[in-house]
């Protein structure tokens, strides 16, 4: 169910710093006449989606569980801040029992009727260690339902990012392993070419969504690696809503595939040419020499004779 668009208050709630840098980025982009962005969150169930909405937003805006939540309908929330709109889509977890949750699918593309997604956050924790059939399955499943270019708008958002790597890793290589490794994932469940996307799959952005993030000197909220993540967050959204790719609109072919009465449409007139000069006119040939190379029947030659011996 969408929700009243309200003023886009919560900004205030982030330290001056991160206000500052936010501010700016919402200028940048009305400059470049964009005003409105909607933003699909998706991705499993229990990632942080949910909670990374509510850290853009600054306020507890739509729920949270420590267990994967039982809906499976989408939720929009609508802030505005100086003529600037902010849709988020927060959605339900794809997974359900190990298989893709096909009437979560399904929900989340009706919801989505008739809207634009500007961006798609792609979301998934820091803090796992395997990627397997599952997250394949998943960019499938979002690239069946709303095409290959998503993935030109996309962004892929690790949660749990204040996370100690095992074996003292260093945080640097255990993040670049980790996003490799979804890449890939993301790359062959999008079945993407390098000419399918720019920049060949999406850019990662780390997320701590936890009240225990740790502050700068500033009072930002920063990463191990030393980044105030809430305004390079919304950098990196700026930047992909500026890259030049389309926005996907999510109209009823996109949902419910081509109508199959109207498949092989445009073929028709090529078949009725094809036929007209392949089978009709050859036809029409035969005929024609046919008729010209006939002997005239004996009856008419008689006939002819007798009328001239008359005459
Ligand atoms: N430490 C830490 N915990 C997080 C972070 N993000 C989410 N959590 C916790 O993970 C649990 C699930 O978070 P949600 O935001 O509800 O996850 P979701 O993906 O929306 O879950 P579903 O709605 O079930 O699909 C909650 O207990 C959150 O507090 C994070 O960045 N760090």
């Amino acid at each position: 169910m969408a929700s009243q668009i309200r003023e886009w208050s919560g900004i205030n709630s982030f330290a001056p710093a991160t206000q500052t840098k936010l501010s700016e980025l919402l200028g940048k982009l009305k400059q470049e006449d964009v005003n409105t962005l909607t933003i699909l969150v998706m991705g499993k169930g229990g990632v942080g989606k949910s909670s990374t909405v509510n850290s853009i937003i600054g306020e507890r805006a739509v729920t949270i569980s420590p267990f994967q939540s039982e809906g499976t309908r989408p939720v929009m929330v609508s802030r505005t801040r100086a003529g600037f709109t902010l849709n988020i889509i927060d959605t339900p977890g794809l997974i359900e029992g190990g298989y893709i949750n096909d009437v979560a699918l399904d929900n989340i593309k009706r919801f989505l009727l008739n809207k634009t997604i500007d961006i798609l956050l792609y979301v998934d924790r820091l803090d796992a260690y395997r990627v397997d059939n599952l997250d394949r399955e998943i960019v499938k499943a979002i690239t069946g339902s709303f095409g290959k270019g998503i993935w030109n708008r996309a962004l892929v958002v690790l949660t749990h990012a204040q996370l100690s790597p095992p074996d003292g890793l260093p945080y640097e290589e255990f993040f670049s392993k980790r996003s490799d490794a979804l890449l890939k994932a993301l790359r062959l469940g999008a079945g993407l070419k390098k000419s399918d996307v720019q920049g060949y799959g999406a850019p990662v952005v780390l997320v701590e969504n936890s009240g225990r993030c740790n502050k700068n000197e500033t009072d930002e909220k920063v990463l191990p690696n030393g980044i105030a993540w809430i305004p390079h967050l919304v950098q990196v959204i700026t930047e992909v809503a500026l890259n030049g790719s389309k926005s996907i609109f999510v109209d009823k072919t996109l949902i419910e595939g081509p109508n199959p009465n109207d498949r092989g449409k445009f073929l028709i007139p090529l078949i009725l040419a094809v036929q007209y000069f392949l089978v009709i006119k050859p036809i029409e040939r035969a005929i024609r020499s046919d008729v010209a190379k006939e002997n005239r029947p004996s009856w008419e030659m008689r006939d002819t004779e007798k009328t001239n011996r008359k005459i």
